[in-house]
């Protein structure tokens, strides 16, 4: 099998194994950061808070496009990024949008998420099938608040932004299947794209050698009873082509997606019906679905005497096996209409039993998009909590509260700053108020735990975030849970990627606790 697959690859030029393979880069626009800033007019001392939020970062959308036939142009360009948002400024003017990107695929594109380390294939996130199909397969980052929108009857002058979210970022793998109704196969040289060219207004490569058509070509076929079929010449099979050898191999997966098949048979050949059954051993040899699939013969070059010699005992023997050949003669289009006509009829009934369930439910196409918003939109107040009680841990899982601990820690540059060891679990101080450790962080670095918790960019505004996260837990039921299910002081209580502390005695700085005379806390670690 190695040697095969060498061997293969050796004999194979780059642009046919980019054909229809591609591995590309997507990310989608960071969301632009909202800023503080106030009013300054001449006349007016104290002006309000007029931080402008930051603009939505691009999207990176997915479109399947009639022009595309091939994944070629992903060869040259490998990364496509979406434009971010604009920062917001002064005067409370927002940020603009990020640009969108649109990556353009070939119809019949299969996009699978690049496997990762130890995994041979990726999951399949969607299939292209129909030309103007369109995914929103990334969302960009939500642009971060101002400080305009944070003023409130209790907080004035908010000196707090946030930051824009970062627009997800993947590595994807592409794969075309063409998208054909009928698929032209047969041994080289049998007359494969002079068929096509006789029955389409494409113009493949015609050559009086084998292997003329290196790469599929298409082409759309009108009935005279206004139905079209699209059709698919395929480079030329060789015995042997299932196994690697030839250049049919690669190519004959691209005929899992065609309804019919129309074996070619070159009738000048020296043995017509053993060159038919080469061919047929060879599709069945690639995969039994492809020998099940409906087709027709055509018995090709009728116009040179060797063949109209052979013609009579190769139709017996078909027949005798229950099979009516065509035959034609593609170069003067003679019995093309007729065979085109039969090809017609059968996708016809093929199509009438063909299981749809193949074509992607368009609802689907945004399906990672649509996964990556709601894990955005998750309310606070769906989690979980588990126990662990060998380590008295509490572990409180839920989307909506994990990326509110994510937006601390991505605000948090401050704890990173101080002691990069301590990147993930973020032990703060501070539960009262006081303001982070912002001496010499040669010195704050000696600390294993830290006190003070920067949130934001701007200093001042550690206690306004600190407050609203410890809030957010509160309020969505976190604290009530825990003493519910019997947590004790000085348990572990991990949220997302932070770790803190329990304490029974209600927390002094938030006045709501004291009011419900709801005991406990959730205290930074000190
Ligand atoms: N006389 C005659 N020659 C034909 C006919 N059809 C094709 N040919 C010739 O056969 C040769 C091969 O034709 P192609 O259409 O390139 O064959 P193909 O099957 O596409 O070959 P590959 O792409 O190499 O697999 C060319 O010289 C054609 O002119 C026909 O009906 N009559
Ligand atoms: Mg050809």
């Amino acid at each position: 099998m190695e040697d095969d697959k060498g061997e293969k690859e050796r004999g194979l030029p780059a642009v046919m194994r980019c054909f229809d393979r591609a591995k590309i880069y997507v990310k989608a626009g960071d969301g632009g950061n909202g800023v503080v800033a106030f009013r300054r007019e001449k006349f007016v001392p104290l002006g309000g808070p007029s931080g402008g939020d930051g603009g939505r970062g691009g999207n990176v959308y997915i479109e399947a496009d009639l022009s595309m036939n091939s994944l070629l142009p992903f060869r040259k360009s490998v990364h496509f990024r979406a434009g971010r948002g604009g920062h917001g400024q002064g005067r409370n003017q927002g940020g603009a949008k990020g640009e969108d990107v649109v990556v353009k695929v070939a119809p019949g594109t299969v996009v699978r998420e690049a496997p990762g380390e130890g995994e041979e294939e990726g999951a399949v996130l969607m299939e292209l099938v129909r030309p103007g199909q369109r995914s929103l397969l990334l969302p960009g980052g939500r642009g971060g608040k101002g400080n305009a929108s944070f003023k409130s009857g209790n907080n004035k002058v908010p000196r707090i932004a946030e930051n824009g979210e970062l627009g997800p970022e993947m590595w994807l793998e592409l794969e075309l299947k063409l998208v054909a109704d009928v698929g032209i196969v047969g041994a080289p040289n049998a007359g494969k794209s002079t068929l096509l060219s006789a029955i389409s207004a494409a113009q493949p490569t015609i050559a009086n050698y084998p292997f003329t058509t290196l790469l599929p070509n298409l082409g759309v076929v009108s009935l005279d009873y206004d139905a079209t079929m699209v059709v698919a010449d395929l480079p030329g099979l060789l015995e042997g082509a299932h196994r690697g050898y030839g250049l049919g191999h690669e190519f004959l997966r691209h005929t899992e997606r065609c309804s019919v098949l129309v074996l070619v048979v070159d009738g000048s050949g020296q043995q017509p019906d053993y060159e038919f059954d080469a061919v047929c051993l060879e599709l069945e040899l690639f995969s039994p679905e492809l020998a099940e699939k409906p087709y027709i013969v055509a018995y090709n070059k009728m116009d040179l005497p060797e063949a109209t010699e052979k013609w009579e005992s190769f139709e017996e023997k078909l027949v005798s096996r229950g099979i009516r050949p065509f035959c034609i003669s593609a170069a003067n289009r003679q019995g093309t209409h007729e065979l085109i006509c039969a090809a017609y009829e059968l996708l016809r009934k093929s199509k009438s039993v063909e299981n749809t369930e193949a074509w992607m439910d368009p609802a689907n196409l945004n399906y990672v998009a649509d996964m990556i918003s709601r894990e955005r939109n998750t309310p606070m107040n769906e989690f979980e909590i588990t126990h662990d009680s060998s380590s008295n841990t509490w572990n409180v899982i839920g989307a909506g509260i994990h990326r509110n601990v994510k937006d601390c820690e991505t605000e948090s540059s401050y704890a990173k700053y101080k002691d990069p060891s301590i990147k993930r679990v973020i032990r703060g101080g501070g539960p009262n108020g006081e303001r982070g450790n912002e001496g010499d962080p040669a010195e704050a670095s000696k600390e294993e735990t830290m006190k003070g918790f920067s949130i934001g960019l701007n200093g001042g505004g550690y206690v306004d975030s600190l407050k609203r996260f410890q809030h957010a837990l509160e309020a969505c039921g976190v604290n009530r849970s825990l003493i519910k299910l019997g947590v004790k002081e000085g348990d572990t209580v991990v949220v997302g990627e932070m770790e803190m502390i329990w304490s029974n005695s209600p927390d002094k700085f938030s006045s709501s606790n004291a009011k419900k005379g709801l005991a406990g806390s959730i205290k930074w670690r000190q």
